[in-house]
């Protein structure tokens, strides 16, 4: 077998929710006051699809308290990220393996989340209810989060993390990345911003494309889908329930009174340990 721990190594696990890739990084046991293992550096030099090992966004476990575990959100720019639903939904799953329970409560940035399983391979995790005021988003100045004074006329969504929602005609037909970069960086949004460009495919069936803060276009936002689905029902073109398909796959959406639930699948790919000599490296 091949040697693979390093002295002194850090182990990390590699997943992904509809091909948003995760790297998680397990560092329970040091109790709830510890700050995490994850440095803006680390994080850099880990999301380096070359010379680190690639990932959306990095998620680092740690211990709580009033909860089954704490989960803490970087982007391969070395940024927080408030919320990640597809990495809570991930890691949510390998929690109810170990625990050997069906159901596990969470603290994020945000606060308190919890996840279930469906039964049928799928998580499905409570986002929490959206945040619609200017303030919580957060967006730099009071304006109508319905309608925002930008071209496109875009939805703000706060989901622990900001969110722009534009609804057009053709999603497939949108410059994601002009568009979402030129958005991620507008002057209303002072902690930038996820981006979503959003049509409508059918009876509350959506289809999203979407640019993330901090990591550029990405197959699947959990978050955005979920921004998704309360613009959608705010502007008046679905229900409260939505079906959404991002570049992945799909995502169901149900905004209920207590928050909103995400559902979708996950998958934990392979173990392995970052060497010393790259840690040393990473700073
Ligand atoms: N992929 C994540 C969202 C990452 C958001 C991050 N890019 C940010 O800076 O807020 C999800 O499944 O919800």
């Amino acid at each position: 077998m091949m040697e693979t721990r390093a002295p002194d190594g850090l182990p990390f696990m590699k997943m992904h929710g509809l091909g948003n890739d995760f790297v998680v990084i397990d560092s329970r046991g040091r109790g709830a006051a510890a700050a995490g293992v994850t440095t803006p550096g680390l994080a850099r030099a880990l999301g380096d699809r070359n010379r680190g090992v690639g990932f959306d966004q990095l998620a680092e476990i740690r211990d709580a308290e009033g909860a089954d575990f704490a989960l803490d959100f970087w982007n391969s720019d070395g940024s927080r990220a408030g919320a990640c639903g597809n990495a809570t939904r991930c890691v949510a799953d390998y929690m109810m393996r170990q625990l050997g329970r069906e159901a596990v409560t969470l603290v994020t940035a945000r606060g308190g989340l919890s996840a279930v399983r469906r039964g049928d391979g799928l998580v499905s995790v409570n986002m929490g209810p959206p945040q619609l005021d200017w303030r919580e988003v957060p967006l730099a100045r009071e304006v109508d989060v319905e309608h925002l004074p930008m071209d496109g006329d875009p939805v703000a969504v706060g989901m622990g993390n900001p969110h722009a929602v534009f609804f057009v005609p053709d999603a497939e037909a949108v410059d994601v990345a002009g568009w979402g970069a030129r958005v991620e960086h507008d002057p209303l949004f002072p902690a930038r911003t996820n981006v979503e460009f959003v049509s409508l495919t059918g009876p509350d069936h959506l289809r999203m494309r979407v640019w993330e803060r901090g990591a550029g276009i990405t197959l699947a936002c959990g978050s955005g889908a979920c921004a998704t689905a309360v613009a959608a029902h705010l502007r008046g073109l679905t229900g409260r329930r939505v079906v959404i398909d991002v570049d992945g796959g799909r995502l169901e959406l149900d905004w209920r009174a207590d928050g909103v639930w995400m559902t979708g699948p996950v998958a934990h790919v392979f173990d392995a340990v970052l060497t010393a000599d790259f840690l040393a490296a990473a700073g």
